[in-house]
């Protein structure tokens, strides 16, 4: 296409919101007419369901769940008046407790004001929060945030000798919808050690953000915890960002959390609209749709060229192929769906992965975030009349256009400024986008049976350590790994026995590995 069509055509696809000042480009996606015309009923069948999903349809049978994010964002369209009173509440009480705790009224034992958050949390009470603060959280937070977000041992040593000395002023919030995920459970259990170690007394220092009812609510309960926030079980992991998953942090962080939910209320009513063109969320799952050929065909490259949303292509890795990524259809067709999220950041990244981008495998399709606000203040230059925020535009749209010119596509997401309307409206415009697409391609987007499966394996492989130990134990001799596996009934699990007592030789735990290191089958174990 030559530079006159090409202009038109991004006149013609242009989207812009007035009130966000947010501006979505597809026209670099090269679809056509027939292509848009093909998907116009899908796209009305899936309007219908998101409106009914609005509605307060269980739109998550798996787990027989209602789905409503978007209530959290107006609670005049919760479905019933509970509902709107609950979440009416919980704002409330997020706003009052925030300021409780600036002012001091809420404080640890021995200080006056807390200092530091300590956020324990894995995937959806995880990554919305440090997205979030890494965009917005202001220069001199009211707190500073510190995250836990794996079961990493060395990685939590790492984290607390750098906090150590702040833990008397640190306030722990422990974020778990179910509030038995075990990652999560860890981190808390060797924090509550470090407290403990240092005489403090943890439940003064602990906040739970957990489903009701959960084991992490009832010990909070029990234990006497300065407060706990609800985790409805209408809102998924990882779209809780604007439920009390993510807006604690960000209230304390002095981030505005109204600002948020306002961006993500405007961006929720632009996507509410049944109208291919004028919905922003609906460009996107179009272009989704088109680039993929409706089966994930191709990844999604995300880039924001501004290091203060580095994060949000992580947050939507999870969004979107926790959501998508799923062996079976609603219908139970096996389908292998899903969308493979990965990015970093603009320019950083034309230094490392886009040389094959622009010239090797073409299995991908990339989406541009531009902001159009450089920085607050003056921009030095850096070239006769340029700054380092032209060379940021220019690398941007340099690598659009070298993309494009060998038949790459991309999209291009423009806002004003990182702020928390944008932010929201961000976290908005995907949640939505996600929910469309998966209704286009007949998934269960709110779900995700894979994730459990991983989890319940796990568990079993410490059973079987368990198991182990114990045969160990009672022999009281070395033992081959052969034998070993017999006696614990676990002949089929001799690698994975094999891979257990490795990690304990290693880590100077209960048993002795002698032997062939390089010949697994040559090893015998004995207690230590
Ligand atoms: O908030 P929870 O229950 O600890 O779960 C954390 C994460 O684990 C998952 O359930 C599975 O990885 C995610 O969906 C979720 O965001």
């Amino acid at each position: 296409m030559d530079a006159r069509s090409l202009w038109k055509r991004y006149q013609d696809w242009l989207y812009y919101h007035e009130g966000l000042g947010l501006y979505l480009d597809i026209s670099r996606m090269r679809f056509d007419e027939t292509f848009v015309e093909s998907m116009k009923p899908k796209f009305a069948q899936a309007f219908e369901e998101m409106k009914a999903l609005e509605a307060g349809a269980v739109a998550n049978p798996d787990e027989g769940r209602m789905v409503g994010h978007y209530w959290l964002r107006n609670p005049d369209i919760a479905p019933t008046p509970e509902l709107k009173q609950e979440i009416l509440e919980n704002l409330s009480h997020i706003e009052d407790f925030a300021q409780k705790v600036h002012n001091g009224t809420v404080h640890p034992p021995n200080a006056s004001k807390f200092t530091d958050i300590l956020s324990i949390g894995i995937g959806g009470s995880a990554l919305g929060p440090q997205f979030v603060s890494t965009a917005l959280a202001p220069e001199s937070a009211p707190l500073g945030i510190h995250f836990i977000d794996n079961t990493d041992p060395a990685g939590i040593d790492a984290l607390l000798n750098h906090i150590k000395d702040h833990l008397p002023t640190t306030l722990v919030l422990v974020i778990s919808k179910s509030g038995t995920t075990p990652d999560t459970r860890n981190g808390m259990i060797e924090v509550q050690k470090a407290f403990e170690s240092m005489n403090l007394n943890f439940p003064r220092h602990a906040v739970a953000i957990t489903g009701h009812d959960s084991a992490l609510e009832k010990q909070a309960h029990q234990e006497g915890w300065i407060d706990t926030f609800p985790m409805h079980d209408w809102v998924g992991g990882r779209t809780s960002e604007l439920s009390g998953v993510g807006l604690v942090p960000a209230a304390l962080q002095g981030i505005d959390i109204q600002g948020m939910l306002a961006g993500a209320k405007e961006m929720d009513e632009a996507t509410r609209q049944p109208d291919l063109k004028g919905n922003p969320a609906a460009l996107l799952a179009l272009s989704w749709y088109f680039a993929g050929n409706g089966r994930g065909e191709k990844d999604m490259v995300v880039l924001p060229y501004k290091d203060s949303l580095l994060l949000f292509s992580r947050y939507l890795q999870q969004l979107v192929m926790e959501s998508l990524g799923k062996e079976k259809d609603l219908a139970g067709n096996t389908v292998y769906q899903g969308i493979a999220v990965y990015g970093n950041k603009g320019s950083t990244d034309q230094h490392a992965y886009v040389q094959q981008l622009r010239e090797g495998v073409p299995n991908f399709f990339l989406t541009f975030i531009e902001v159009l606000e450089d920085r607050q203040g003056h921009s030095p230059d850096v070239g006769p009349g340029i700054t380092t925020g032209d060379y940021l535009l220019g690398f941007l749209y340099g690598t659009r256009e070298a993309i494009y010119d060998n038949q790459r596509d991309s999209i291009s997401v423009t806002i004003p400024q990182v702020n928390p309307r944008t932010v929201g409206a961000l976290i908005a415009l995907y949640d939505r986008a996600v929910g469309l697409y998966a209704s286009l391609i007949n998934v269960n987007a709110y779900h995700q049976p894979g994730v459990e499966a991983g989890k319940k394996a796990a568990s079993e492989i410490l059973d079987l350590q368990t198991r182990i130990m114990e045969v160990i134990a009672a022999e009281g001799k070395p033992l081959s790994l052969e034998e070993l596996a017999q006696k614990a009934d676990a002949s089929d699990r001799i690698e994975m026995i094999y891979k257990i007592l490795r990690h304990l030789h290693a880590n100077g735990r209960q048993v002795t590995l002698s032997g062939n290191l390089a010949q697994p089958a040559s090893l015998s174990v004995s207690a230590r």
